[in-house]
């Protein structure tokens, strides 16, 4: 069986997918361009298996089109589309980081012969470009598909079943909620991160010192304020609702913080760094993700290096599929212990019962 995918796109997300898919069995990925050198580009960075300018050449006979351009361009591209000869049975998916605006589109126009199942994988970065693109970029991470009542189940099993080659975990979500929780934990934490990087850069404007002296945990935690601006531009105005919501909560979480210093609340600060840490200790600590857990299992770790290497061997050789592995210190001169994250939860049981038997203690 041959599959076909046009890429829309092939900077850093459409890059990553078509690297999780070329190369598999069966499968083509044909890159669009909307620029000459990018075409030449796409070819020469070897992304793609081929790379074309005309639109209507990229989504012949494709059986999957992924369209990974910035949010503003997603409505104008669905509508040429829809205009196009498609394959009967056709996946249209994106990978915008909104989901009610293309939903809202894709409602109006419908679809003749071919589906549209909205996407966002939720694992990213702040470079962009195909040059930045990764083949285990998805890896661990959630993916979000946001289907509508009209997609059939076989349509939405085709698409999850071939971006099981990104390794990330499919979730399905509504768009609407998708916007919400993505605005609060994803889009407002930019626009922080880009004011408060733009409010120091003013202060530095009267003394270099504030840039000399921001090295490190600055520069560490406002990591996501060097994102692409076209990109973000985009994702801000299509979530624009939303965030004027989210900035109106954060502006009275601001306020609040002003009146305990204006009061010298000693404990109302002591509480709202309590009660930060407190939910923050509960959220999930893989790195890449964002709703189910984990199932984790914890050992000892006597010899850190040592243990590793052995461990993995023999959940690989006992097709035990690990999911994540890290060492969580607490103290420098004290051994610390293995958390091992595993994606399904007999893959953890499994683990369990084999390394007990090997003598190691592991719980839940
Ligand atoms: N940056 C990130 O970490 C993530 C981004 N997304 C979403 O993925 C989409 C793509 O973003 P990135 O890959 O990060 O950006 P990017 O800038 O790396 O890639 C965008 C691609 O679109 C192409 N493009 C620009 N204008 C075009 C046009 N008029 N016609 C055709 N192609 C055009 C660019 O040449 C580039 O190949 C966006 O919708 C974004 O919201 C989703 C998850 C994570
Ligand atoms: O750089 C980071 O950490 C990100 O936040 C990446 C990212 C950007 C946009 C998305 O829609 C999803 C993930």
């Amino acid at each position: 069986m041959t599959i076909k995918i046009a890429m829309i796109g092939v900077g850093l997300i459409g890059g990553s997918l078509s690297l999780c898919f070329k190369g598999k069995p069966g499968v083509t990925v044909m890159g669009y361009a909307h620029l000459e050198e990018l075409k030449d580009k796409y070819i020469a960075s070897g992304v793609v298996d081929a790379a074309t300018l005309s639109l209507e050449e990229a989504v012949q006979d494709a059986d999957f089109i992924f369209l990974c351009v910035p949010v503003g361009l997603l409505e104008s591209y669905f509508e040429q589309l829809s205009r196009l000869p498609l394959k009967k049975g056709c996946i249209i998916t994106d990978v915008g980081s909104t989901k009610a605006s293309i939903a809202a589109c894709a409602e109006q126009i419908r679809l003749k012969e071919a589906y549209f199942i909205g996407g966002h994988p939720m694992a990213g970065s702040e470079r962009a470009g195909v040059d930045a693109a990764s083949a285990v970029l998805f890896e661990n991470a959630y993916y979000v598909l946001t289907p509508s009542v009209h997609v059939p189940e076989e349509a939405y099993g085709r698409l999850s079943e071939l971006l099981a080659y990104t390794r990330a975990q499919i979730v399905r979500v509504e768009p609407l909620l998708h916007d919400d929780i993505v605005g609060a934990i994803s889009h407002l934490p930019h626009v922080i991160a880009v004011a408060l990087v733009n409010q120091v850069r003013e202060y530095n404007e009267s003394n270099p010192l504030y840039k000399m002296l921001a090295a490190g945990g600055f520069r560490d935690i406002t990591r996501i304020a060097s994102s692409d601006a076209i990109v973000w531009r985009d994702i801000l105005l299509s979530n624009r609702d939303v965030l004027l919501e989210l900035l109106k909560d954060w502006n009275s979480q601001m306020s609040s913080f002003t009146t305990m210093l204006e009061q010298k609340n000693g404990e109302g600060i002591e509480d709202a760094f309590r009660q930060a840490r407190e939910f923050r200790s509960v959220l999930p600590e893989r790195r890449k993700g964002m709703i189910s857990p984990l199932f984790d299992l914890y050992t000892d770790v006597q010899d850190a290096p040592g243990m590793i290497g052995k461990i993995a061997t023999e959940l690989g050789t006992n097709d035990i599929n690990l999911s994540n592995l890290e060492i969580i210190e607490n103290r420098v001169d004290v051994p610390g212990i293995m958390r091992l994250s595993f994606r399904q939860e007999e893959d953890m049981e499994r683990a369990k019962t084999l390394l007990a038997s090997l003598g190691y203690q592991v719980w839940i």
